[in-house]
């Protein structure tokens, strides 16, 4: 089976600067792949490269089997891309606008208004549609920029950091939405915004420095966010050599009134024998927290593991 998108050896300069280093991956069908990594990783560059708006250096994308720059017609009527900052036609209503979106990735006028419905009633715009875009909220004018990437009904959609401005509770519905979209596409959702691929994602990839240095499902990220240490808070004083025999305890840090940070091998998890020593003994179990490692952290856990920044398959 082809897969939806196929990145060899990707490289992109600008100058003396590689921005995209030797970068290769595929995209499945059923996959929402979390392109994540701090600000100028290399994010963009890859997604313009991919929707052929930005030559490699060197490198081959296939777009659904198509190669983007042998046939870049062909391969981009298999994409969609909602960019950075929106390509919405703000003195135009959002009718107007898809229906102009339409026509412009092929669609025949016979077809444009049924596809145009098809995009409004997926994306929540159904109402909106006599509307002028400027007078639409950031959350509903993403939406537009949605809609125009999914107009034509391509297999795979590209969304560069789609949630950027908009207020938590239009992050939510932009987020539900692009879930709701992987059922039927394959989407790639570059962001620099961890929950953003924990709750949005199936995959993730770690950019970093343009190298991709992580490779993985959601469970492996969410796995290795998970440090090997929790913090433990009791009402009494505990007797901190009661917690030292429990197995997997390494060391114990207090750190507080009557708070510990209790580090212990990242195979073995404590918390359940040091929840029932806690209350057993009658010093009032207050709070028992995994702690977890930042995206920062897991950077330097990663770079510093793969010292040429060489990508994991978690
Ligand atoms: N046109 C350009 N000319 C020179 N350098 C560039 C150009 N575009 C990007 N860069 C550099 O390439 C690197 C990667 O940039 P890119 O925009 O791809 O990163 P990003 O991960 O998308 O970051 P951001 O989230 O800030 O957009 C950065 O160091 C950036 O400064």
């Amino acid at each position: 089976m082809t897969s939806l998108i196929q990145v060899q050896e990707l490289y992109r300069y600008y100058g003396d600067h590689c921005a995209v280093n030797n970068v290769s991956f595929t995209l499945e069908k059923g996959e929402i792949l979390g392109f994540l990594g701090p600000n100028g990783a290399g994010k963009s560059s890859t997604m313009q490269m991919i929707c052929g708006n930005l030559a490699p250096t060197s490198g081959q994308i296939l777009i659904n089997g198509i190669d983007i720059l042998d046939q870049p017609r062909e391969a981009k009527r298999e994409l969609g891309y909602l960019p950075e900052i929106p390509p919405v036609y703000r003195d135009l209503t959002v009718d107007e606008y898809l229906e102009f979106c339409a026509r412009l990735h092929g669609i025949h006028r016979d077809r444009s208004r049924r596809a145009v419905d098809t995009a409004k009633e997926r994306c929540g715009l159904t109402e909106v549609g006599p509307r002028l875009i400027n007078n639409l909220s950031k959350g509903y004018q993403q939406r537009v920029g949605i809609a125009q990437a999914i107009v034509h009904m391509p297999a795979v959609i590209v969304l560069d950091e789609p949630t950027v401005g908009l207020d938590p509770i239009q992050i939510r519905e932009i987020r539900e939405l692009i879930r709701e979209l992987g059922r039927e596409h394959g989407v790639i959702l570059s962001t620099h915004i961890l929950p953003e691929v924990q709750e949005s994602c199936t995959h993730v990839q770690i950019i970093h420095k343009g190298r991709l240095v992580l490779n993985g499902t959601i469970a492996s990220l969410e796995q290795r966010m998970r440090a090997s240490s929790l913090v433990v808070a009791t009402c009494e004083p505990a007797d901190v050599r009661q917690l030292y025999s429990v197995e997997g305890v390494q060391s114990i840090e207090e750190t507080g009134h009557n708070r510990y940070r209790i580090f212990h091998d990242k195979d073995k998890d404590p918390a359940v024998r040091i929840a029932e020593i806690v209350v057993g003994a009658g010093w009032g179990l207050a709070e028992l927290v995994p702690e977890r490692r930042s995206m920062e952290q897991i950077f330097i856990d990663i770079t510093q593991t793969s010292p040429q920044g060489e990508e994991q398959t978690a």
